[in-house]
């Protein structure tokens, strides 16, 4: 199970580097996905929406047609990245193969 000890930058960075398309910016991850149209944009938000439920941890995200941006922080860690971010993102790219 992934903690919610603060990583440092460096510990980010070297996280980021195994992920794909993924950026540390204001104490959060981003990462911006482009699809088709606005119908597979909201079917990945749904998608992604329940393996963040199954994680118990949420993005911010932001939806502008066929563009989704999410970005995570951990809260409960005082709005820090931490392997649960870094653990949710490498699962939703895992597993929606976005
Ligand atoms: C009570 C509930 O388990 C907590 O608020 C969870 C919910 N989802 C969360 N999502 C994120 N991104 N960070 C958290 O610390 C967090 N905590």
């Amino acid at each position: 199970m992934p903690d919610r000890e603060p990583l440092s930058e460096a510990e980010i960075q070297d996280a980021l580097a195994r992920l794909d398309g993924w950026t540390f910016e204001n104490d959060a991850i981003h990462k911006t996905y482009e699809f088709d149209d606005f119908r597979e944009a909201i079917s990945f938000i749904v998608q992604m929406a329940f393996y963040a439920e199954e994680a118990n941890h949420h993005p911010e995200l932001e939806n502008v047609y066929n563009s989704v941006t999410l970005s995570f922080t951990t809260h409960d860690a005082g709005s820090k990245v931490t392997d649960m971010d870094i653990e949710l993102a490498r699962t939703i790219d895992d597993a929606l193969g976005a």
